[in-house]
């Protein structure tokens, strides 16, 4: 009786765990099923047309090997100082086209990514055909950095959070945050005086992530670095964490699972919203937020919060955001609004600081449209042909996104081959920035005198030239970016003159931006 009854308990048991389980899993196998058959597809539509998609392990794909490549090669420094970085930085690519030929796929877990050959193809994807593309979701454990926001989002949303933001980004709205960066600026140099008295070296990485941290905490939201540092610490963090869980395959639903990761990955979300909703509230309660005419203020926030309020003009007027919206656009531009300027600072500095008869150069410049003492304001800055070629120059050889991914969500025509739905599309940005095809047989000098007649007539292929992607999402912060680095740029040339350090270690590498491994070593002299 007793067993009897013990056995009835057992089935209750087993099928209450096939109806809790069940679901999950029969969801799971479908979803398996789905991405498998799907992966199959785009591989056998590829291979048909030529390209070569390499052997894959049956979960990872090919991360583990390129996890291996990565890391063999990244493992020791460059061996000199030379400009032609992209076989370190895209280590994978360069391996498997050796052993596979130009036109290939590889896959992460079930994901196929075709890798695009041709600089003509990158003008009908971003540009012509921009339309029938959108940025892969990715892991949806790896969202926290942009998810929400402009950078990630599609269709009707994205094109209506990007013209508000678009309000914040005019030219002559720009110009306003000109005195505010000159004097950030000054006040690093400042800092620098006394100790570059007692040690003429410092690590301008470290300096530069700073300062262009403090440059948009203070010109977009009006808050001081200080304030910001709680989020470029947590964003810190995050980058950390998100680098490490792409080298694994994420595994449907284990976002979910209470492990010790999940958790870390949830409190720093959640204390990231914290602040940034502190910042926002405090904005919005503050009078100084309003200008003396009752609107909010003209930086990035100000127009943020005016969309919040229903207070848009002209077309513009039906557009609104929620505060969930400006949070995660606040997200955003702290995190893509200041590593990326400071990676462009950072290796303008080790090219001037190598090749200093261009640094000479650009001194006479500023010292010639600016004077030796006066700052640079945002007339002066628009007469700095020599600064701005070799920007051009500097973000040719190092760019500081050095690839960029699409997704088709149908199948679509790229040049000669016909690109099956749920592909991702890898756009090697540094390798055609390096390429003797599209740049003659000095593409790996640093020339910036290429630029001379602008960009089209410095590259033979139009499309081949993509720092700032283009098309429709194409970099909001292009201008702002450039502006704030002819500032640094043209303050600290007035002061010093500066050359590499010899105890730099060349070991770019990609953790979301481009950057130095080691930091950047430079030796200020003062001028007198
Ligand atoms: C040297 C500096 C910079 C470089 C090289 C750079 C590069 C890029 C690139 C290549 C993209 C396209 C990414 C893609 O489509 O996958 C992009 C998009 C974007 N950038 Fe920048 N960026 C820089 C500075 C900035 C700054 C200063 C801000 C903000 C203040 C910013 C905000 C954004 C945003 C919001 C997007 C997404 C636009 C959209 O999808 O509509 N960037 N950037």
């Amino acid at each position: 009786m007793e067993l009897a009854e013990n056995l009835r308990f057992v089935d209750v048991i087993l099928a209450l765990l096939v109806v809790l389980l069940g679901g999950p899993l029969i969801f799971a196998l479908q979803t398996f099923l789905s991405k498998w058959k799907n992966m199959q597809r785009v591989r056998r539509i590829l291979e048909a047309q030529g390209v070569k998609c390499l052997p894959r392990q049956f979960f990872s794909g090919n991360v583990s090997e390129m996890a291996a490549i990565n890391a063999r090669t990244q493992a020791q420094p460059m061996s000199d100082v030379t400009n032609y970085v992209a076989p370190y930085v895209l280590p994978h690519l360069y391996e498997w086209s050796k052993l596979y030929g130009d036109h290939f796929a590889y896959s992460i877990g079930f994901q196929v990514r075709y890798v695009l050959r041709d600089p003509e193809q990158a003008r009908e994807l971003l540009v012509g055909k921009a339309g029938h593309f959108i940025k892969p979701k990715g892991r949806p454990d790896a969202q926290d950095l942009i998810g929400g926001s402009v950078a990630s989002l599609e269709g009707e949303k994205w094109a209506q959070h990007r013209r508000i933001l678009s309000n914040a980004f005019f030219l002559e709205k720009l110009k306003d945050m000109v005195p505010r960066v000159v004097a950030l600026t000054t006040a690093m140099m400042k800092d620098w005086e006394h100790r570059i008295a007692e040690a003429p070296t410092v690590d301008v990485a470290k300096e530069f992530r700073t300062l262009t941290a403090d440059v948009i905490a203070h010109t977009a939201f009006g808050t001081s670095y200080a304030e910001g540092k709680m989020v470029f610490e947590i964003q810190h963090k995050q980058q950390e964490l998100v680098a490490k869980l792409l080298s694994s395959v994420y595994i449907p639903g284990s976002r979910f699972l209470p492990t010790e990761q999940n958790r870390y990955r949830n409190k720093l979300n959640r204390e990231l919203r914290r602040i940034l909703g502190d910042i926002v509230q405090k904005r919005m309660e503050s009078s100084e937020a309003r200008n003396g005419d009752g609107k909010h203020a003209n930086d990035l926030l100000g127009v943020l919060l005016a969309a919040n309020k229903g207070e848009l003009h002209g077309p513009q007027k039906n557009l609104t955001l929620t505060l969930n919206e400006i949070i995660s656009e606040c997200k955003t531009f702290f995190f893509a609004g200041h590593d990326t300027t400071s990676s462009l600072l950072t290796f303008t500095f080790l090219l001037l600081g190598t090749h200093t008869e261009w640094q000479e150069r650009l001194r006479e410049e500023v010292f010639q449209v600016c004077g030796k003492t006066q700052l640079p304001t945002a007339e002066s800055l628009n007469h700095l042909k020599y600064v701005n070629m070799v920007l051009n120059e500097s973000l040719r050889l190092y760019p500081a996104a050095p690839a960029m991914f699409r997704e088709t969500y149908k199948d679509t025509q790229l040049g000669e081959t016909v690109v099956p739905a749920g592909t991702v599309i890898v756009v090697p940005i540094i390798m055609w920035h390096q390429d003797e095809r599209f740049w003659g047989l000095d593409a790996n000098e640093f020339r910036p005198d290429r630029f001379e007649e602008g960009i089209s007539k410095a590259c033979k292929v139009p499309g081949a030239y993509l720092p700032f992607s283009m098309g429709p999402r194409v970099c909001i912060g292009q201008t702002f970016a450039i502006i704030e680095a002819k500032i640094v740029l043209c303050t600290i040339l007035q002061h010093y003159r500066f050359r590499l350090s010899p105890e730099y270690v060349h070991a770019p590498m990609t953790v979301f931006t481009l950057r130095p491994k080691f930091g950047m070593p430079i030796i200020f002299e003062k001028l007198t």
